[in-house]
């Protein structure tokens, strides 16, 4: 059965799982602004994938015409595919008019502290928690995005699994065959604050080194001392969890440390944004990686190191 989804943040991921949910015939409405706005208006969104390549015309607003046009209740499910940095901010700017609805809304961010944001505007009841995984994807002119990886999706009711009459449990449901169905391999977690965790574990092995030595996620991974700190990064990322009781194990961070090794070389999203001049999501990676650390009291040497220098890099 089609879905009607609102994607609030048609970038890299944002119009990637956009192009797929349209090719699959589903009603989609994104949100952008500025130039890849317009551009998608005008000329609809391309997305370049693997050699092969979407392009849709798209119902694009930005987030005054949005609310003007929809009422929440139009939609089966809010995405949010913002960066990290604008989700209190966005979230702030829609709360009066998701507050006249109840449709639930999915993080696919990276960070753990983004459903938390979204609970505080709209309650956890309407939490879903989500990640893009084996992806990278980026805008590349106003209107093109290109991506690469098999993309998948990780969701769960947030912060717990849901019970069987809640009303996220069936959607989770209607959402997996959909986007299976889309060709986005998509699976519901039970547990997704640790899902969200193990995806932190990559994200701080590699995001915040990558836009500090320009350098991508096999680079990185591969070379002889700067795996080390990819390593020890990922290692602390594991420790710091424990804060938020989540107990990852060395066989967590063995896996995600393969998982990227074996991944493509991806520029990671932090990179390209320091690249565009961008805000970088440090608060929400290496940032919460330390908070949680001062709460525990143990060191975290290499975060604290790369954070710290890219943070004085601007
Ligand atoms: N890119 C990747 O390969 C991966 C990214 N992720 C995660 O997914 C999330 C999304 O990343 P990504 O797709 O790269 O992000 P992008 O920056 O490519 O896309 C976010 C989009 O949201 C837009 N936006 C921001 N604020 C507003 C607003 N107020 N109104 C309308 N549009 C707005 C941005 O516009 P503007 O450009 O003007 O700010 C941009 O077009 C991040 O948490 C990232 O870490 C996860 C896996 C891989
Ligand atoms: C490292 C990577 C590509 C993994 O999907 C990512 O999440 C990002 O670039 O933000």
């Amino acid at each position: 059965m089609s879905l009607t989804l609102l994607i609030i943040g048609a970038g890299g991921i944002g119009g990637y799982y956009a192009a797929r949910l349209l090719s699959a015939g589903h009603e989609v409405v994104l949100t952008a602004r500025g130039e890849h706005l317009k551009a998608i208006q005008g000329r609809g969104l391309r997305v370049d994938y693997e050699g092969g390549q979407f392009h849709h015309p798209v119902k694009a607003y930005n987030h005054e015409d949005l609310v003007r046009a929809f009422y929440p209740d139009h939609f089966d499910l809010v995405l949010i595919a913002l960066k990290s940095t604008a989700t209190e901010s966005v979230m702030d700017e829609l709360a009066g008019w998701l507050e006249t609805g109840a449709v639930p809304v999915l993080s696919l961010q990276n960070g753990v502290d983004n459903e938390l944001l979204i609970a505080d505007v709209i309650g956890t009841q309407r939490v879903l928690g989500g990640l893009a995984v084996r992806i990278g994807g980026h805008i590349v002119a106003p209107g093109v995005v290109t991506a690469e990886g098999v993309a998948q999706i990780v969701m769960g009711a947030w912060p717990y699994v849901a019970p069987d009459d809640d009303p996220r449990t069936t959607l989770l449901q209607r959402l997996e065959q959909a986007f299976c169905d889309a060709g986005i391999p998509s699976i519901v977690s039970a547990d997704i604050r640790r899902e969200l965790w193990r995806k932190l574990v990559i994200n701080n092995g590699v995001n915040p080194l990558s836009a500090l030595t320009g350098l991508d996620t096999r680079t990185l991974t591969h070379h002889p001392e700067l795996s080390r700190i990819v390593y020890g990064m990922m290692a602390e990322t594991v420790q710091s969890a424990k804060a938020d009781g989540v107990n990852l194990v060395r066989k967590d961070l063995d896996e995600m440390f393969d998982l990227i090794s074996n991944f493509n070389a991806i520029k990671t999203s932090m990179l390209v944004d320091r690249e565009k001049g961008r805000p970088l999501e440090l608060d929400s990676i290496s940032g919460a990686v330390l908070r949680r650390c001062r709460v525990l009291g143990i060191e975290a040497p290499y975060t604290a190191t790369v954070h710290t220098l890219l943070s004085l890099a601007g």
